[in-house]
């Protein structure tokens, strides 16, 4: 291997640009198929820039989109294997509790598909609700629904796991090297802070670093980078809404954006209940506070701890910041670039992706190898855009 600096001699069969959970994901599943893959990524890891790190994500089959419950059942299988490899366990089954009013049509919807894929899992009123979670106060006309197979992922180590799966395959990880230039073609060029590379086809999976990436290559998606705020609540009484006492996670739908939580954990006596939204932010300054007053998020779940889950202290005890890179539908963008297509795109997770990110990498992988992609590939289409520039194309 060519030392940082030097031009490699040989040719990549795939560059896979940045090491979040989804070019992580990517790489690995290139590298399995005996793929020569590079994996660059611009900071040292690990790092918490992105949107990949921390220590817990949610995983679920339960969605209102039924093609994303779909994708989890082969998700979930690639997730143990991937435990399976590293010899330490990735993930925690919780279940999950989705809690709206009965009449709203998004609660409807994944009651429907928890029961079309026979996912196990139970109905509650909010009298039912009161009785089996003491720690819940639910309004009256309130209901929920259980995803029995839903639980956490161990963020941090999950994307340590997958990049070591990666580099026991052969794979090649480069940190600290900042991608700088693209130059497509039938051999793609790219140059970085420390050396100059080819490939046969790339792979962008650069999270909220996405436009940036692809502005040159003539392209600009619709993204929304968000910065999150992270928040950590205390319980009263240290394990009341814990794992062992089986707190399940919950996704409370709400108006306009929904409100989630995972019980405690990571942080023993801290619950981490955040809003599904942000103030907008550029990920090279995420932490400058916004011009204008930004979003009343944190105000908001205050609110909702205390009316809701009367054994939180409802002033967040712990807040960390991540980002979210959002498209105007919250589906992922998993295509070929319009006009190279030995160039391949991974982008617009919109707070979600981390749960999908096996099969995620196994799409990007198929599409960059000119395969037939396992799922339909309708609804994370460049091409559903309307508003692309015609001159980008
Ligand atoms: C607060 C929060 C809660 C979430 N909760 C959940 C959840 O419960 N369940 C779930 O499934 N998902 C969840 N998600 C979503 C999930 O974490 C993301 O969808 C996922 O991490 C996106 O990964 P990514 O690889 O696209 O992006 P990133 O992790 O940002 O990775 C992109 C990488 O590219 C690198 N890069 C960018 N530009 C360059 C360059 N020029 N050269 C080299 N490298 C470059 C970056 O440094 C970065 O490491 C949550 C996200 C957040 C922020
Ligand atoms: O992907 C998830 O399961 C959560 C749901 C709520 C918003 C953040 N992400």
């Amino acid at each position: 291997m060519a030392a940082a600096g030097e031009p490699h001699s040989s040719l990549y069969d795939t560059i896979v640009v940045g090491a979040g959970i989804q070019g992580s994901f990517t790489a690995y599943h290139l590298a399995k198929r005996g793929r020569d893959t590079l994996l660059l990524e611009q900071f040292p890891l690990p790092h918490s820039r992105g949107s990949s790190h921390g220590q817990s994500r949610i995983i679920r089959h339960a969605y209102a989109q039924e093609h994303y419950t779909q994708m989890m059942a082969e998700s979930y299988g690639l997730w143990e294997q991937l435990e399976a490899e590293a010899g330490a366990p990735l993930y925690r089954q919780t279940g999950l509790l989705v809690l709206a009013a009965n009449t709203n049509p998004e609660f409807q919807r994944f009651c429907q598909t928890l029961a079309q894929h026979h996912i196990p899992s139970e109905l509650f009123t909010a009298e039912s609700l009161r009785g089996r979670f003491p720690g819940i106060r639910p309004y009256c006309g309130e209901a929920g629904v259980s995803d029995r197979t839903a639980g956490v992922l161990y963020a941090d180590r999950a994307l340590r796991a997958v990049q070591d799966g990666f580099r026991r395959c052969g794979g090649a990880l480069r940190d600290s090297e900042q991608v700088t230039d693209i130059q497509p073609g039938v051999v793609v060029t790219v140059t970085t802070s420390g050396g100059v590379y080819q490939a046969k086809s790339l792979v962008i999976t650069a999270g909220p670093w996405a436009n940036k990436l692809l502005a040159p290559l003539g392209l600009q998606l619709p993204l929304q980078t968000l910065r999150i705020n992270v928040c950590y609540w205390k319980e009263k009484v240290p394990g009341a809404y814990g794992v062992s006492a089986h707190f399940p996670c919950f996704l409370a739908i709400c108006d306009p954006h929904h409100i989630y939580g995972l019980p405690s954990n990571e942080y023993p006596g801290l619950v981490k209940i955040c809003y599904h939204s942000g103030s907008p932010a550029d990920p090279e300054e995420r932490d400058r506070p916004p011009e204008a007053s930004g979003l009343p998020d944190i105000q908001v779940l205050q609110d909702f701890v205390s009316k809701y889950l009367p054994g939180l202290v409802p002033e967040p005890a712990v807040v960390e910041h991540c980002m979210y890179t959002n498209t105007p539908d919250e589906d992922f963008v998993l295509d070929r670039h319009p006009k190279f297509s030995n160039i391949v795109i991974g982008a617009g997770f919109s707070g979600h992706g981390f749960k999908l990110a096996p099969v995620v990498g196994k799409l990007l992988c198929q599409l960059s190898v000119g395969e037939e992609p396992s799922y339909t590939m309708e609804p994370f289409g460049i091409r559903r855009f309307p508003a692309l520039p015609p001159a980008a194309l």
